[in-house]
């Protein structure tokens, strides 16, 4: 009796929902994609009238010759004051500032009421980075994907952060289950709801956010952090789950998390030394002894033979892969900066044709996969 009648109250809620979309030019679909802790997201068409409104969109849905989004709707009654009043706004106003970029989940447009708001974003249909993971995994019977392909997606993932973090935008929660795939393979980067606009480059957070398997020492140690730094050790341990198929550090308690941390991670046997060393690079103690995103764009292992990088970072093959003269964790500041073993990079970009991120990631479009 109590299920049929809390049926019929989802029967008459989707009505609504469905009534709402239509009212701003969306067609509703009942396919559920997907489920936050206050959101519901469902697949949904945009119709020819909403298109000749919104270029944005137009101009998306032409290039990908479909009418598919994904909207996202936040019940209101549901969500707790914080997360309306805070963490909805800070996902949509980030959204927007990444605007535009292949490799993060592009925001179309908003609209609400009382009881509810609607994300109308761009719709990634093939699931997240971990559930890919898993599955490439099980069909290899190997843990992990093949190095070819975590490059790949890596350097789809660094192109997303560079974008958000030259437009002050650091993400916080850089996890797999956050990193989603489109039909045509590509990588969109999603779920703002921690993000943090840092206006001023060397301004530090205290907030802990994030899952604390990804989550930076320093952020564990409680200690006020440098949010870019934070994003660049979730970096390392996304890699890591990418060409393991496991975390390499995994404990609840962070004070566990710190202990493992301080071992190091451990890596799979047949893994390229190429690969251990930019891991290990991200994954350093001392958040400015990690590389920075420039350097995780010129190390060797993103570098596949005819990649197009190293001119648009405007270096030549010396300054992308200069002989390391300092021993690894010595610089000459003295400070317990990481030095590559294998291939190392010039650190601090200070060369005088660095370019921005941007236009370093400008350069390269990732191939659809086949
Ligand atoms: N643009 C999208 N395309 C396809 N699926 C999506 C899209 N956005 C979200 N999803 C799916 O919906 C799920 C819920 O997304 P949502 O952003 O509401 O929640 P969340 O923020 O990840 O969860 P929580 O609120 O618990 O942190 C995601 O895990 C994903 O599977």
């Amino acid at each position: 009796m109590r299920s049929n009648s809390r049926r019929k109250l989802d029967e008459r809620l989707f009505v609504e929902q469905v009534q709402e979309c239509m009212n701003n030019g969306y067609l509703l679909s009942s396919k559920k994609i997907g489920s936050g802790a206050f959101s519901k997201v469902y697949l949904a068409y945009a119709t020819r009238e909403r298109m000749k409104h919104n270029p944005k969109l137009a101009s998306d849905l032409r290039a990908k010759r479909h009418s598919m989004v994904a909207i996202k709707i936040v019940s209101m009654a549901e969500a707790p004051v914080e997360y309306s009043r805070k963490f909805l706004p800070r996902e949509i106003s980030s959204l927007n500032a990444t605007y535009k970029h292949l490799n993060i989940v592009q925001l179309y447009e908003t609209y609400q009421n009382s009881q509810r708001s609607y994300l109308v974003l761009e719709l990634a249909a093939r699931g997240d980075l971990l559930e890919h993971i898993n599955a490439v995994s099980d069909l290899r019977g190997c843990p992990g994907l093949e190095e070819e392909e975590a490059r790949r997606l890596f350097w789809q993932l660094v192109s997303a952060v560079a974008h958000c973090h030259d437009a002050g935008i650091v993400h916080r929660d850089l996890k797999c289950e956050n990193i989603l795939l489109d039909d045509q393979g590509f990588l969109k980067l999603t779920d703002f709801g921690f993000a943090n606009c840092v206006g001023l480059k060397n301004s530090l957070l205290s907030t802990f956010c994030g899952s604390v398997a990804y989550t930076a020492p320093e952020i564990l140690m409680s200690k006020k952090y440098n949010g870019e730094q934070a994003d660049l050790w979730s970096l390392g341990i996304i890699l890591h789950a990418m060409v393991s198929g496991k975390l390499p550090f995994k404990e609840h308690q962070p004070h566990r998390m710190l202990h493992l941390i301080r071992r190091g991670p451990v890596f799979k046997p047949g893994l390229s030394s190429g690969c251990r060393d930019l891991i290990r690079g991200l994954l350093q103690l001392h958040p400015c002894a990690r590389l920075g995103l420039q350097q995780v764009a010129a190390h060797c292992w993103m570098l596949p033979a005819d990649h197009t990088l190293s001119s648009a970072l405007g270096a030549t093959p010396e300054q992308e892969h200069p002989q390391s003269a300092t021993a690894p964790g010595h610089t000459e500041s003295g400070r317990d900066t990481y030095t590559s073993k294998s291939c190392s990079t010039s650190r601090g970009g200070t060369s005088p044709r660095r370019v921005s991120l941007a236009q370093a990631f400008s350069t390269w479009r990732p191939a659809p996969e086949e």
